[in-house]
């Protein structure tokens, strides 16, 4: 039996003021999923991420949460960021960042013992005290992974979060996100340009090309499929 589905894009669209992004996305994503989102520079990655954050109002269709609006929790993980070397957060303040609000400014016991579960299992306990303008390009990505699980999310966007790091790192730190798939049935958007990494760990994928999208499992994902769909530029 499938998995139940826990997003759902219909006839989905966006055009900025003259600028056509990609329009008819129609897309179903079920619980435990690992989807690689692919396609040239500029060709609307980020914006349908955008979009399914609910950032962003489509400009036709629509991006509905399953089996209702409450039921999907995003965690989302940057791009690289640079961060000042004198930022004053530690890697533990920073991953409890979300988790304080303006009301109540201090960390209960439970939620020190989440971000202390998750530091363990992205590997950074060891580094927890250190201030993360400090830290490397690889363990700042951990951190910011660290911060978008400690939510508990069941679906995880990763947007381009492991394209400047080496390939040992970036190895780590999907090795992680899988785990965390198959343990927790985590469900995952990769947007990438990575091909062998997204054939690596996704079971799908979905191509956004100038003229179109296309999507299926993820053995049907090429190299030369990708340079074939990012000829029309
Ligand atoms: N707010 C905006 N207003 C107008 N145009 C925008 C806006 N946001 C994005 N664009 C344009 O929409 C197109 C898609 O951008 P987007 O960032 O989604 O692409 P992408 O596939 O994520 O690219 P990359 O792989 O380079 O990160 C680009 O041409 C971009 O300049």
């Amino acid at each position: 039996m499938s998995e139940p589905a826990i997003l759902k894009l219909e006839n989905l669209g966006v055009t900025f003021p003259n600028h056509p992004v990609f329009a008819d996305l129609n897309l179903t994503i079920r619980q435990g999923e690992f989807w690689s989102i692919v396609g040239k520079n500029g060709v609307g990655k980020t914006t349908l991420m955008r979009a399914i954050l609910h950032q962003l109002r489509p400009t036709t269709g629509k991006v509905t949460y399953l089996p209702n609006a409450n039921s999907v929790k995003i965690g989302y993980v940057p791009q690289f960021r640079n961060i000042d070397s004198d930022y004053p957060l530690t890697i533990k303040d920073f991953v409890g960042l979300n988790l304080t609000g303006w009301k109540w400014p201090w960390l209960s016991r439970k939620e020190h013992a989440e971000i202390d579960h998750i530091l363990a299992e992205t590997g950074l306990t060891k580094l927890a005290k250190r201030p993360i303008g400090q830290a490397s390009g690889g363990e700042r990505q951990k951190a910011y992974l660290a911060q978008a699980l400690v939510e508990s999310p069941n679906l995880l966007i990763l947007d381009e979060s492991t394209a400047s790091l080496d390939p040992v790192t970036k190895t780590e730190l999907l090795d992680l996100v899988i785990e965390l798939n198959q343990r927790l049935h985590l469900t995952v958007l990769f947007v990438t340009h990575d091909i062998p990494m997204a054939r690596k760990y996704s079971s799908q994928y979905l191509m956004l090309t100038p003229d179109g999208v296309e999507q299926g499992p993820i053995s049907g994902l090429t190299q030369a499929k990708v340079w074939e769909g990012e000829k029309n530029v």
